[in-house]
């Protein structure tokens, strides 16, 4: 589907989607259990992957109302009796090609096109550290994958700049094993909050992980130089529920908007602290100098429209933030700079040049460096741009579109479906013209 989005002005209250990466992990962690009640989870095609990989390990996972009721495999996972197919996620792969690693029999986990280009090497390294099988067919490090013949833990030294989600893999499944499992880090961690996201559910869910070695700031997980987990764990929320927080990532969209083509104010509710680190969208939008107040007993934020300069920001934890950035960068005066941003090109597509091309597209000047990406703001014209196949690059140009000289029509918007399902919607609520092309 091709949209066309006319140079629009938002105004009015949306609610955050339920976060993706919570969802993920409360899904898997209610596999690992003996059943739970996922409530407000998001319901998307990445999330609904890793629901069907529980299924594939023996659980089951009904959508009640709003809720994702799930029945566990009590920490013993079964023989799938098909490949997994993970789509286009890569939280679901890594994740649950851990868990088949338990698995004394075969799992074999594919995904699309996008997916089976995406690394898995590190991962596979390290499950053969528990002597575990772990193939991938065309022996170049990605999917498919096979993986099985079981473990009884151990220890792994991993890299840990390719992506968090190997660790957050080891850690679920390493807390069902016997003997645990102790994870070296042989690089530096990126995108560390991840792995605290993971921490605060395996918390809810009354599993114990230690963070090794850490550099003292407010997320656990950063500068960390392992972690351990032991084994012989159950999971099991209290109360049999676990409540899923609202999406920071998906919020940042939202305030972009606001921030670049608000009429009076745009509210956010449905944003209460969690361990997210693309919460940072707030501080980032006050950096560039927008109008912004987060309430966070509330759970709301309000946004006004300003006009933004350009700034320099790291993008190491907060990778899913950089197409929302560079779209800030396009609308604003002067230069914008996101640094640390190489594991940003390991995605559904390598954002850093796709959204460099269609800025670009957009008469926007932009530079690309292997770390970097830098985009001169102004001169933003609608343009016919592509989507990528890529949830974050779709919403990111659709922010750019409010405020560019003319249409810009979308190609492949309705990828938005991985992540956010209703974002369109929500747009136009806003007061966004959209329409099919
Ligand atoms: O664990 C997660 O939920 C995620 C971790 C991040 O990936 P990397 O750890 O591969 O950077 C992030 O980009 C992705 O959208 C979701
Ligand atoms: C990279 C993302 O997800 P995943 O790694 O799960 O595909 C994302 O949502 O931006």
């Amino acid at each position: 589907m091709d949209l066309r989005i006319s140079p629009s002005r938002v105004r009015g209250t949306a609610r955050a989607p339920p976060s993706k990466s919570y969802t993920h992990r409360a899904v898997l962690a209610a596999g690992y259990a003996d059943g739970a009640l996922v409530t407000n989870p998001l319901f998307s095609a990445d999330t609904k992957a890793t629901a069907r990989a529980v299924e594939a390990y023996g659980g089951s996972a009904e959508r009640r109302d709003g809720d994702w009721e799930i029945t566990g495999f009590d920490g013993a996972p079964e023989t799938p009796a098909d490949i997994i197919d993970c789509a286009n996620s890569g939280t679901t792969m890594r994740l649950t090609t851990a868990t088949g690693g338990l698995v004394d029999g075969l799992t074999v986990l594919t995904g699309d096109g996008s997916l089976r280009s995406r690394p898995q090497g590190p991962l596979l390294d390290a499950l053969d550290q528990l002597c575990v099988r772990a193939d991938s067919t065309r022996e170049n490090g990605q999917a498919p994958l096979v993986v099985g013949g079981g473990t009884s833990g151990g220890d792994v030294s991993i890299r840990g700049d390719v992506s968090s989600q190997y660790i957050t893999g080891l850690l679920m499944a390493g807390a069902v094993t016997e003997d645990g499992v102790a994870i070296d880090l042989t690089t530096e961690l990126k995108s560390a909050p991840y792995v605290d996201i993971t921490l605060d559910v395996l918390d809810a869910f009354g599993v114990e992980a230690t963070v090794v070695g850490g550099d003292d700031s407010e997320i656990r997980a950063s500068g960390a130089d392992g972690f351990e987990i032991e084994g012989g764990q159950s999971y099991a929320p209290d109360g049999g529920s676990y409540d899923v927080p609202g999406d920071f990532s998906s919020m940042s969209y939202l305030l972009a908007a606001g921030a670049i083509a608000g009429d009076d104010e745009l509210t956010v509710e449905g944003a209460y602290p969690s361990a997210q680190g693309d919460s940072k969208i707030v501080s980032i939008l006050e950096s560039m100098g927008a109008a912004i107040e987060w309430d966070r007993t509330a759970g709301a934020i309000a946004v006004g429209r300003s006009s933004l300069e350009g700034i320099e920001v790291e993008v190491a934890d907060t990778p899913d933030l950089l197409p929302t950035i560079a779209a800030l960068g396009a609308a604003a005066e002067g230069t914008t700079r996101i640094t640390d941003c190489a594991h940003v090109r390991l995605k559904e597509t390598d954002r850093v040049a796709a959204m460099a091309t269609e800025l670009e597209r957009m008469g926007v000047e932009t530079e690309e460096y292997e770390d970097e990406l830098v985009v001169h703001g102004g001169g933003l014209t609608g343009a016919t741009v592509r989507g990528h196949e890529d949830h974050r690059i779709i919403m990111s140009l659709a922010v750019a579109a409010l405020v560019a000289d003319g249409e810009t029509t979308i190609e492949g918007a309705e990828d938005v479906d991985v992540s956010f399902p209703n974002f369109f919607d929500v747009f136009a609520a806003l007061g966004v013209e959209c329409t099919e092309a």
